[in-house]
Order: C-alpha cells, then structure tokens, then sequence
C-alpha cells in the first residue's frame, strides 16, 4: 500500500490549492478526484460557466439598449446556443490550468475515482487502490439541494449542472430559488428572452447584504424579472407538454406554467457518500464537516475546507482555508482561519459587493459609536460619463476610521471595490484611501470620495479646525 504524508480527496478550488501547495513544499502528495476532469464545481458547474453565460447575456442586453438609444434596430433572436458553446470554449481554456499532467508535474500523484474512509488513515480509491494518508483533506464541495417537492423526481428540471447544456431559450422560465444562483442566471434566461418568474422562500431577496443595498438591487432586477415572495414551491407536474409548478403563497395555492424549471435551492455538502462513519470525523445536522479554528476535524490529522465544511461557500475562501491547511497539516502550525476579510460579489448587473460588516450589524456591535460614508455613482464623473448612475459605494467604520465594512452596488462593483478589501486586511484606515492618487477618471475614484468624506467631517467638525483657525491667524 502506498503511504502518503498528505491524501487530498477532492480535485476543486480548495483540494487543487493544498495539493499545488503541498507538493510545492516537497511534501508526498496524493490527489483522488472522482470526476474526469479536475477543477471542481466552480470551474465546470459554477462560477466560470455563470460568469461566462453572464457575460454574453449582458452583451445581448447592451446591444438592445444602445439600439434603443440610439435609434438603430436590431434584427434577429440572440442564440443561447452559441453563449452555451462559448462556456464550453471558456471551461476548456481555463482546464489547461488545472491539468492532469499540471499536477502530475507538481509531483502530486492523481488517483481517479470516488475516494472512501475505509478508516481514519486509509481510502479507497473507486473499488481498487487503498492508499494512506498521515493527514487527510477532505475538499469534496457540494451539490444541489433540492427541497421534496412533490412530483420533482418524476419531471426533468434544470440544476447549475445541467443549465448550462439548454440549446433553446425556454419561452417561460421558473427559477425555484433566489439566491445568488437563481438570480445570476434568471437574470441571464431573461436577457435571453425568456420570461422568467423567481419563486423565494424570503420576504426579500439580498436578505445578507446592507440594508441600504437591497432595495437597490430589487428594483433594479424587478426590472427584468417577476418575483413572487414568500412563495415556497411545493409541488411540479407535466401537463400538455408543459410544467407546472404549485407555489403556496400567504396560504394560498397558486400554479404557474413554464417551458422549464431551474432548481436554485443552495447545496449540500458531499460528505455522505465516503463512509466517513469509517474515519471518525463528525458533521452537524446538514451534513457539514464540523471544524475547529484550525480547520481540524474531529479527528485532528483530518482537515475539511471548502463547501464541506459550511463555513463561506466561495472559490475564493476555499482557496483561502486551503493555503491556511498546507501550512497547518503539514507543518503543525496552528494557524487560525478568519474570514473578517473574506468579501463575495453577487454578479447580477449591478453587481452587489460586501465585505464584512454591514450598517447594521456594525451598529448591532459597537452601539452608535460608528461612522458611515456614502457615495453615489452619479456623484463620480467616470460613473457619469459611463451612464452608471444606479449604485453606490458605502464604508463603515469606527469612531477612529478602521474599517468595519463596506458594501457596493453598480456595473463592475466587485472589481472597483478590490482596493477597501487591501485597506481592510492590512488594517489602514478608511482615511488612508485618501492620500492614494487614483486616475483622473476612473470608478475606484468613490472610494477615494468616501475617504475624502471622512477627512471633512475630521476637518470641519471637532477640534482640528479650531487649531487650524488659530495657527492661520497668528501665521498671518
Ligand atoms: C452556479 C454557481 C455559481 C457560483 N459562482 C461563484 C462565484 O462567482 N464566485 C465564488 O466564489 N463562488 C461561486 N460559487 C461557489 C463555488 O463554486 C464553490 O464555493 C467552490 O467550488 C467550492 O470549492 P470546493 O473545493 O469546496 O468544492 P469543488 O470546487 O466543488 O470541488 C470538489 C471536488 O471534489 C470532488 N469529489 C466529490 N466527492 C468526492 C469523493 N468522494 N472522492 C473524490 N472526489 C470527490 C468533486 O468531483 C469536485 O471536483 C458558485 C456555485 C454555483 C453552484
Ligand atoms: N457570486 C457568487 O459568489 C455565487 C454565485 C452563485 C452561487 N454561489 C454559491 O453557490 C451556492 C448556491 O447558491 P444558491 O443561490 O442556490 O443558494 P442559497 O442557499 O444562497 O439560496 C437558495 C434560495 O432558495 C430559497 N428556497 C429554498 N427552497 C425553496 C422553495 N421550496 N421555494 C422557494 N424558494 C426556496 C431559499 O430561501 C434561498 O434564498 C451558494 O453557496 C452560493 O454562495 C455564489
């Protein structure tokens, strides 16, 4: 039997990170992926897909408008089957990246096939290899979680693992769910052409984000999309060729027809088909892999990142808990995991940045003791001049600047938000971001107008001005 120092069981975001990592640091590496293809969900079912597909629906929305604007016409339907190939090109471009033969050089060895506990230290790859590990990382994502709805198993419904395969725009589309998947991709259907309802659970969509936030982005995407809140789907069926789904709203039972159902409903994590009864790792009531700060399983040589552990289920923070784990699974460290500085963008159009606190929760902790400055897009000439005036940037902070949070909507917010994140984790104050010289005219320039916020109320109000007056006078 080979023996390992590191097996990592999963080949996405979080297992690829600690497989490079570990292998980069000379470490005995095994690698068991039971897909094809490494890459994970996020590369072939997830981001990259909806990132892409969002991408050519936006294109085919612009066109529209700007005819409109313009006073041009366009002719022709757009053609979901050619953005559905053009996911397929991106897919395959960014897979070079994560090769077999990529990892194989790193020195990790790659094991195809569904990996097994067969006890704390021992998996089975598929039926064949045992191999063991002196430490584990379990990085096996998640996937969809479908509620029992009645009649679900006996229609064909879309998941993020079949979406992005439609060749025809369905005519009527329901997105059961409205999450950051469902509207991500209702959005897109929309843009496309199909008329799409959103059945959510909540009373409101964005419930996460800042409250100043969210009445933005429902507006905005009511624009294009029909919700029905506080709907909760309970039943599907087939009818003359079409699908029905039951939805009970405020005690009532209401159907509605579409060509198509999109599943939106979150995920699960995969941690019930490895026998981890075997390995002694306990999950919580969802299924989650319970971890300590360390990122440690119940069983202290086994780690869990990523959607297996429920902590923050982005790429970003999987990648983020794998590189802590490297360290700490193989050199011993005892490296804590925060995610104080992990932010998530939600890529509707606008998009919706957040990082850390929001108002209220802020408010929630330190009481009143809180700063918050607000800028509008249509007070930011490059937003102007873009015709970008829907959004907004907003940094909260404590009573000295340091930031607490910061929360955005407008086109690309997750990428002119990028700086607060640096200002965040490297504990600058909001007031810093003043004494950076941004181009003249670019969008990261709303930051710059925040922090200038902050320096006028410092100027204006306190005693910094009182000093000043009196330093003036006797300078004359
Ligand atoms: C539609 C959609 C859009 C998304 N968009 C974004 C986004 O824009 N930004 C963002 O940050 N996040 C996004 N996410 C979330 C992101 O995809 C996940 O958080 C991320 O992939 C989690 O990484 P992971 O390593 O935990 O799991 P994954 O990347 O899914 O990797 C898990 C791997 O384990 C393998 N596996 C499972 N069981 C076993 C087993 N028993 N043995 C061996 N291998 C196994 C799987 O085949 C898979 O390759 C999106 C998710 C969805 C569904
Ligand atoms: N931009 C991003 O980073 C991004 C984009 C897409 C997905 N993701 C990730 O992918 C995962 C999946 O996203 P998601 O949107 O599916 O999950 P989610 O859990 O965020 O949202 C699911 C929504 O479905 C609703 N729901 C559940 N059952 C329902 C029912 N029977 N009827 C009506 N509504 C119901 C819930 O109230 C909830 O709002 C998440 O972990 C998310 O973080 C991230």
């Amino acid at each position: 039997m080979k023996t390992y120092d590191l097996i990592v069981l999963g080949g996405g975001a979080g297992g690829l990170t600690v497989a490079a990592g570990a292998a980069g640091l000379g470490a005995n590496v095994a690698l068991v992926e039971k897909n094809a293809h490494l890459g994970g969900d996020c590369l072939h079912y997830g981001c990259v897909p909806s990132k892409v597909f969002i991408a050519s629906a936006k294109k085919v929305y612009e066109a529209q408008k700007s005819t409109e604007r313009f006073g041009l016409t366009l002719t022709g339907e757009p053609d979901i089957a050619e953005a559905m190939d053009r996911v397929k090109a991106a897919i395959a471009e960014i897979q070079e990246e994560d090769s077999d033969e990529r990892f194989k050089d790193l020195g990790v060895d790659l094991y195809k096939g569904k990996g097994r506990f067969i006890n704390e230290h021992q998996i089975q790859v598929g039926y064949g290899n045992v191999i063991e590990g002196k430490r584990l990382v379990v990085a096996t994502g998640s996937r969809p979680s479908v509620p029992p709805i009645d009649g679900i198993k006996d229609i064909w419904y879309l998941t993020n693992e079949t979406v992005f395969d439609v060749k025809e725009t369905p005519k009527r589309l329901v997105v059961v769910g409205g999450g950051p998947m469902g509207l991500e991709l209702a959005q897109s259907f929309a843009r496309f052409g199909a008329e799409v309802t959103v059945l959510e659970t909540n009373s409101t969509i964005f419930g996460k984000e800042d409250e100043d936030v969210i009445p933005v982005i429902k507006k905005s995407l009511e624009q294009e999309l029909t919700f029905q809140f506080e709907a909760v789907a309970k039943k599907v069926r087939e009818e003359d060729g079409t699908k029905v789904v039951t939805y009970e709203q405020h005690g009532k039972e209401i159907d509605i027809v579409a060509d198509e159902i999109l599943m939106a409903t979150g995920r699960k994590p995969n941690t019930d088909e490895m026998c981890l009864d075997k390995s002694g790792v306990n999950v919580d009531d969802r299924g989650n892999i319970k971890v300590n700060e360390y990122l440690q399983s119940s069983q202290a040589h086994i780690f869990a990142i990523g959607d297996t552990n429920g902590q923050y289920p982005f790429t970003h923070a999987a990648g983020m808990e794998g590189k802590l784990v490297v360290r700490n699974a193989l050199f011993g460290f005892k490296g804590k995991v925060s995610y104080e500085n992990v932010p998530w963008v939600t890529y509707t159009d606008p998009e919706v940045f957040h990082l850390g606190l929001t108002e209220k929760e802020a408010k929630a902790k330190f009481g009143m003791n809180i700063k918050v400055f607000k800028v509008h897009t249509d007070k930011v000439d490059r937003f102007i001049a873009d015709r970008d005036e829907v959004g907004f940037a907003k940094v909260v902070t404590d009573s000295k600047g340091h930031i607490l949070g910061a929360h955005a909507i407008g086109t690309n917010a997750g990428d002119w938000m990028q700086e607060i994140i640096f200002a965040k984790a490297q504990d600058h104050k909001i007031g810093d971001i003043s004494n950076v010289i941004h181009p003249y005219p670019t969008h990261g320039e709303i930051l710059q107008q925040s922090a200038d916020l902050y320096w006028r109320e410092k100027l204006f109000d306190g005693v910094l001005p009182k000093m000043a007056e009196k330093y003036i006078q006797w300078f004359r």
